[in-house]
């Protein structure tokens, strides 16, 4: 039986993917699995029957992922499964910028009671002009799951667009349309764009990317969204940015006490990928990766340690998670051999400081083994399942 708890609602369209061999549990501690979408776990202590934690969406600056791995934790994410969700509110973000739709609707209430509405509304409606997004230009900043499919969107409603993705993975650039173009530059779309929109995640090196120098080379009155994460513009920089008019609008899905109620800042309440079908897609592929892992040891889309699959289990299998350093193989095997513990199939994968290893084996396997193999130095968790 396993155990596992949320730490933000989840779809029940994805918890009903759990068998009977699963409960929920009422708090963390005790848990096999954590599933969690936004809410952040920097602060929290992980016991150690904590096995992974499931992230039900594709950002994972909440998660500690390098205390995590110390402590044998694999964390999972969902890339891919909410972009769709994202990318047509960003395209809304772009119409919502371009012409004063929530100025106009803002009208509409605050005269609801006048009689001859209809007639005012033809007088009152060319305060709320814009233009039109068809022949302006878009710059995409990453072009992964999101970035491509805004970017792809972007031409079809006549857009040029221009993509920047320094580490752009071969399905992305697969995916993108050819009509893109792919800049090595990001000072090129600062120059060059109308409208900018950042895709990337919040990294170290790309905390602050949006500040005062890169607004500098922008053109006047461009427009910047935000669906990635806050951190991304500095704050300060862009405030005084709008209030100077150099940036037309800012359309953000990360409200803060800085940018909530500026001018010309057009804030959302993290809605990106709260869509039915984004939610029920981030929440079926955390339940699969959950599960797969817990009962057949298989990674599939961590963001601390390699992917690794030998399949469904048909025997008792031994999984380490361990630091990438040598000999780790040689001391597993011959822990096993001596204990006349016969090897049927194995495999080892590394990623960065991180190293797992599965293995197959025809005999039970005992408390001493799993003793024996938990001591040796750069092993962080050992489990067997049976
Ligand atoms: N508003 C919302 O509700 C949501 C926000 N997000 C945010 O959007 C981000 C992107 O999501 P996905 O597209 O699904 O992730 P992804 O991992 O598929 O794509 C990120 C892309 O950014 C690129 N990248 C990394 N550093 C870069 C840099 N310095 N310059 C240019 N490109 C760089 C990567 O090569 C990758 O192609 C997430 O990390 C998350 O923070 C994601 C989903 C929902
Ligand atoms: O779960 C959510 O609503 C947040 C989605 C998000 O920001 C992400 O997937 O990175």
């Amino acid at each position: 039986m396993y155990k596992y708890f949320c730490l933000n609602p989840i779809s029940p369209v994805g918890l009903e993917k759990f068998s009977d061999d699963y409960v929920p549990a009422g708090e963390m501690a005790g848990a096999d699995a954590v599933l969690v979408r936004s809410a952040g776990m920097h602060e929290l202590e992980f016991d150690k029957d904590l096995k992974a934690i499931a992230r039900a969406g594709a950002g994972v600056n909440n998660i500690p992922l390098d205390k995590c791995a110390e402590q044998g934790i694999v964390v999972f994410n969902t890339p891919g499964a909410n972009a769709n969700g994202v990318k047509e509110l960003v395209i809304a973000g772009m119409l919502l910028a371009s012409r004063d739709i929530l100025g106009g609707i803002n009208w509409v209430q605050e005269n609801e009671e006048d009689g001859n509405i209809a007639k005012d509304a033809e007088k009152a409606k060319k305060a709320f002009a814009g233009c039109e997004i068809q022949g302006k230009k878009l710059g995409v900043i990453g072009l992964g799951a999101i970035g491509v499919l805004v970017a792809n969107a972007a031409t079809h409603l006549g857009m040029e667009v221009y993509g920047y993705d320094p580490y752009v993975s071969v399905d992305s650039a697969w995916r993108l349309s050819r009509s893109i173009h792919h800049t090595k530059n990001v000072d090129e779309i600062y120059k060059e764009c109308d409208y900018i929109t950042i895709h990337v995640p919040a990294l170290e090196d790309t905390k602050g990317m949006i500040n005062k120098n890169a607004i500098s080379l922008m053109k006047e009155g461009v427009v910047i969204l935000n669906f990635a994460r806050d951190v991304l513009v500095n704050s300060e920089d862009i405030v005084d940015a709008l209030v100077g008019g150099k940036v037309g609008r800012y359309v953000t899905d990360f409200p803060t006490p800085e940018i909530a109620g500026v001018k010309h800042a057009i804030v959302i309440p993290h809605l990106g990928a709260s869509t039915a079908e984004s939610e029920d897609n981030c929440a079926k592929m955390a339940v699969e990766e959950l599960k797969d892992f817990l009962e057949n040891g298989n990674i599939r889309n961590s963001v601390n340690f390699p992917a690794c699959d030998m399949g469904v289990r048909d025997k008792t299998r031994i999984t380490i998670l361990h630091r990438n350093i040598p000999n780790m193989i040689g001391q597993f095997t011959a822990l096993l051999a001596k204990d006349n513990v016969n090897i049927d199939d194995m495999t080892n994968k590394s990623r960065g400081s991180y190293a797992y290893t599965m293995i197959d084996v025809d005999n039970d396997v005992t408390e001493d083994v799993v003793k024996g193999l938990e001591m040796i130095e750069g092993v962080l968790k050992v489990r067997v399942i049976a």
